[in-house]
């Protein structure tokens, strides 16, 4: 569902989210810094987390995923407890990830890649991998050559599509913008929608906040780990104090 539809379905809505984070506190070694955090993110919405610089918002995504434990709270998707679960049992619950740096190995085909994405499916991986050479024709041209002769654009594009060899219901994106000249990550960009007009709900984080909000349905501005704003994607846009204090004025 992209921001320009009527029938939005906010994280506010009555509808369980797909994915929600109560009250969660996490950090890395004794060092915390989500601090009582909570957010949702409901199905087939894009949420998009933006804020300073150290905010917490890759660390989201990290406890989310599995990378980190929570210290405190729930972490839950689609109505199943998944806090302190292995990545790769999380990712097999129908969670992807695609990290911001190093998201593709540089040393393997993009099929290759590809097929890493899909090792923990049991079934045959070639009608998924059909499907997303048709997505994207840039992977099918490529497809024998090695990750490291693609530019940054196309490696985030193969890192998205890696993702989606296991058909997540959820796919967290780490600043898909990062690094990108600003035509290679308006294409990225529309990559991310129309992923998500197929039905994947999307939690982004996004440094490029006017951006990343522009193309979700909901937002939570962090702020020393904890959310200091949410609202719909155009209420945040639109909001003089967060405009002011978190999207450069
Ligand atoms: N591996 C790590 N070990 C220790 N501290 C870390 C680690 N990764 C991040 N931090 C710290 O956690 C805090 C939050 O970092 P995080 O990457 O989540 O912020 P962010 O909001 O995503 O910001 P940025 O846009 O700079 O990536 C920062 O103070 C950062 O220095």
């Amino acid at each position: 569902m992209s921001a320009n539809d009527t029938d939005q379905q906010t994280a506010g809505g009555d509808d369980e989210p797909i994915l929600s984070v109560e009250a969660v506190d996490s950090g890395y070694g004794d060092v915390q810094v989500l601090d009582d955090l909570t957010l949702s993110l409901a199905d087939g919405e894009i949420a998009c987390l933006v804020g300073p610089n150290g905010a917490g918002k890759s660390t989201v995504l990290k406890t989310v995923f599995g990378l980190l434990t929570p210290w405190e709270g729930q972490v839950t998707f689609a109505g199943r407890d998944i806090g302190g679960m292995a990545p790769e049992d999380i990712v097999r619950e129908g969670v992807g990830y695609v990290p911001q740096t190093e998201n593709v190995f540089g040393s393997l085909t993009i099929e290759e890649n590809l097929k890493m994405g899909g090792v923990a499916r049991s079934d045959d991986l070639e009608p998924v991998l059909d499907q997303l050479y048709d997505r994207f024709p840039l992977l099918t041209e490529k497809r024998n050559a090695k990750a490291s002769t693609l530019s940054g654009g196309q490696r985030q594009v193969l890192a998205f599509a890696r993702a989606l060899v296991m058909e997540p219901e959820v796919l967290l994106i780490d600043e898909p913008s990062a690094g990108l000249a600003p035509n290679t990550a308006d294409e990225v960009f529309e990559d991310v929608q129309a992923v998500n007009d197929l039905g994947t709900a999307i939690l982004m984080v996004e440094q490029n906040a006017r951006k990343g909000l522009s193309i979700s349905d909901y937002g939570y501005v962090l702020d020393q780990g904890t959310v200091a704003y949410e609202d719909e994607a155009d209420g945040l846009l639109d909001n003089p104090e967060v405009s002011r204090l978190y999207l450069g004025g």
